[in-house]
């Protein structure tokens, strides 16, 4: 993994800065600068304190944290969110708690995202008459199979939860 240097500025001085909790680590954690309360299903847009200038060449992007999520239900609504290289105001992030029970109640300073640096690629788009072909061809959405799910009721299909 090489390092690439990000400008950064503080919007609010409090707070800690995005961090890699291990050597290795994809994304730094990103936290909020508010106390909410997140009730089932709803979904609000916070603060990070923190604003980037990502070299030309990269994006950032906003993605839940695992645990968050398997614990609380809590995850961004446009996941990963993305960071463009321009970009240069304050990291916001919309969280969603997909709990249909529990609300999820956030302080300021909680790790609430991580945000991954990648090298992104401009596509020139060349339309053609027709496109090369391929093995896979147009077969999309579960083609390959092996996704059905056996359910309590002894059906297939989706909707089953995994406990934590
Ligand atoms: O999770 C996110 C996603 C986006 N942004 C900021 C940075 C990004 O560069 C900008 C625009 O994001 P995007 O292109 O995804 O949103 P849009 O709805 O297309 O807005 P715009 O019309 O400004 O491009 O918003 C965030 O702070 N957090
Ligand atoms: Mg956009």
């Amino acid at each position: 993994m090489s390092n690439v240097k990000v400008l950064l500025t503080r919007v609010d001085p409090d707070v800690p800065l995005p961090e890699y909790a291990k050597p290795g680590d994809a994304g730094a954690d990103l936290v909020t600068t508010s106390d909410v309360v997140l009730e089932p299903g709803e979904r609000a847009l916070v603060g990070t304190g923190v604003a980037v200038a990502l070299p030309e060449g990269y994006a950032g992007f906003v993605h839940p944290r695992s645990g968050m999520a398997a614990k609380t239900g809590l995850s961004v609504v446009n996941t990963p969110g993305t960071i463009d290289s321009g970009y240069r105001g304050e990291i916001k992030v919309c969280l969603i708690n997909h709990d249909r029970v529990q609300p999820v109640s956030l302080r300021r300073g909680d790790r609430i995202a991580q945000l991954v640096v990648q090298k992104v690629e401009h596509a020139v788009f060349a339309e053609v008459d027709e496109l090369p072909e391929s093995s896979r061809g147009a077969g999309g959405y579960g083609s390959t199979g092996g996704h059905e799910v056996l359910t309590a009721s002894g059906t297939t299909g989706a909707g089953h939860r995994t406990e934590v």
